[in-house]
């Protein structure tokens, strides 16, 4: 298992934003993670990337226990990811955006890189090369030297997806990957994730569009006011009676099956 969380609960005052949660993920998988509007999934995303520390819970990421570690020992761990709002330099180049997900992993040294020493230089290019290649991996070749700013939102989130790569993370976490996105948009981040995992990252990803986590991942888990409520293959999730109630009601019926539910 690259990935055990087990009894995650966070609690916000009052209020348990994630009750008592487990999610195992495998090395390879992609996975889903689905749910109405303030069912706790950006919060487990913090807990497992260190932003906040969980009051009762395990985290263990290839055999470690990393529950409560601050969040660049995280990511030196092997895990990047996506914000569901796009968090770019906007008013800088598409290449310094990605070079910048490389920062925890060099180890020149900010004096080294002030005094310009070789090994700086050296580690400079490197960062530059990979950076570049993984550009070219998201679809975006030729788009380096452009101010983050001026690009589609399509592919602000293809930065934002470069910028995580670049770190050669095991596991990578997207939220809300095609938000506000358009049907030919939507395809292509599917597509993009669908290589990540054949390059060998792990993918678990927040989405709101259904039919998309449906068609793309090999397990869905289900949360509902912090409760995860089913973990399953997509064929039983969008069948499963207390998923059609989370996302629709108990008046109504039928299957979760249409793309952009809330
Ligand atoms: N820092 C915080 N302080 C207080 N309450 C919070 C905090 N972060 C989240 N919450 C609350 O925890 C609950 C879960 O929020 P969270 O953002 O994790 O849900 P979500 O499933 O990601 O929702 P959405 O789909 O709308 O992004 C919500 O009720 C939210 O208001």
């Amino acid at each position: 298992m690259l990935l055990s969380m087990q009894g995650i609960t966070k609690r916000f005052g009052g209020l348990t934003a994630v009750d008592n949660v487990s999610l195992e993920v495998r090395q390879g998988e992609i996975v889903g993670l689905i749910g109405p509007n303030g069912a706790g999934k950006t919060t487990f995303f913090n807990i497992l990337t260190g932003i906040y520390k969980p009051d009762a819970g395990t985290i263990t990421f290839e055999g470690r226990e990393i529950q409560g570690l601050r969040p660049f020992r995280i990511a030196q761990c092997g895990i990047a990811r996506t914000f569901q709002n796009i968090r770019l330099l906007k008013e800088e180049t598409v290449l310094d955006n990605v070079k910048v997900g490389m920062f925890h992993k060099t180890d020149a040294g900010l004096w080294a890189s002030i005094l310009g020493l070789r090994s700086a230089r050296n580690e400079e290019r490197m960062v530059t090369e990979e950076s570049l290649r993984i550009l070219e991996t998201v679809g975006l070749a030729g788009y380096e030297h452009l101010l983050a700013g001026n690009l589609s939102y399509g592919n602000q989130r293809r930065v934002e997806i470069a910028r995580a790569l670049v770190s050669k993370p095991k596991l990578l976490l997207l939220d809300e990957p095609t938000a506000g996105m358009n049907a030919e948009e939507v395809q292509e981040m599917t597509d993009l994730i669908k290589s990540i995992r054949e390059q060998g990252t792990t993918v678990v990803l927040i989405e709101h569009n259904v039919s998309m986590v449906v068609g793309l991942c090999d397990r869905i888990a289900v949360l509902d006011h912090g409760v995860k409520i089913v973990d399953d293959v997509p064929e039983v999730i969008i069948s499963h009676p207390a998923v059609i109630e989370a996302y629709i009601g108990k008046e109504e019926g039928g299957e979760v099956s249409s793309g952009a539910a809330h």
